[in-house]
């Protein structure tokens, strides 16, 4: 007795990010996570580290940007469409404090939205590789 074929709608949903979504169920999906970068970004504009890096931003742009990326990074059912990470942030001159102060900016963030520790430390090691593509050398 040969074993069943593989199903065809096996290939299609293996989607590179989504391959568990229950990070995405922890941050309470697209609401949720929408919620978070909301207030993230009101965060960042507000630290004195990083204001005048966000000056002239878009900010309703970039909320809604980051909720898309987020969720796609977190397994959730979304497709970033932004430009990539080296392009965002090329000729920023961005420094590694920065993207330190940013992250203390998300932690504060997901603590007011009362996401367990657990929780956003998977988060952060998933955004954590990009500091490659954002930090100026
Ligand atoms: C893990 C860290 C980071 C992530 C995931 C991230 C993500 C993003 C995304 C998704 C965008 C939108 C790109 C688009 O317009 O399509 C963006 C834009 C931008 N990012 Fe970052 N970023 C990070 C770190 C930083 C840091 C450290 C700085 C500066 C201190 C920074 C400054 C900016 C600025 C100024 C924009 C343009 C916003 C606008 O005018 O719309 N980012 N970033």
């Amino acid at each position: 007795q040969s074993s069943p074929a593989t199903p065809p709608t096996a290939a299609l949903s293996a989607s590179p990010a989504s391959a568990d979504s229950a990070l995405y169920r922890s941050l309470g999906e697209k609401a949720g996570i929408s919620r978070l970068m909301d207030d993230f970004v009101n965060r960042l504009a507000a630290d004195p580290r990083l204001s005048e890096a966000f000056r002239e931003s878009n900010l309703p742009h970039l909320k809604e940007q980051l909720t898309e990326q987020i969720c796609q990074v977190a397994g959730g059912p979304c497709v970033y469409q932004g430009v990539d990470m080296r392009t965002a942030h090329e000729d920023m001159n961005i420094r590694r404090a920065q993207f330190n102060a940013l992250v203390e900016d998300l932690q504060a963030a997901m603590d007011a939205q009362g996401i367990a520790f657990r929780v956003q430390n998977q988060l952060l090691a998933r955004l954590a590789p990009m500091h490659r593509e954002i930090i100026a050398r």
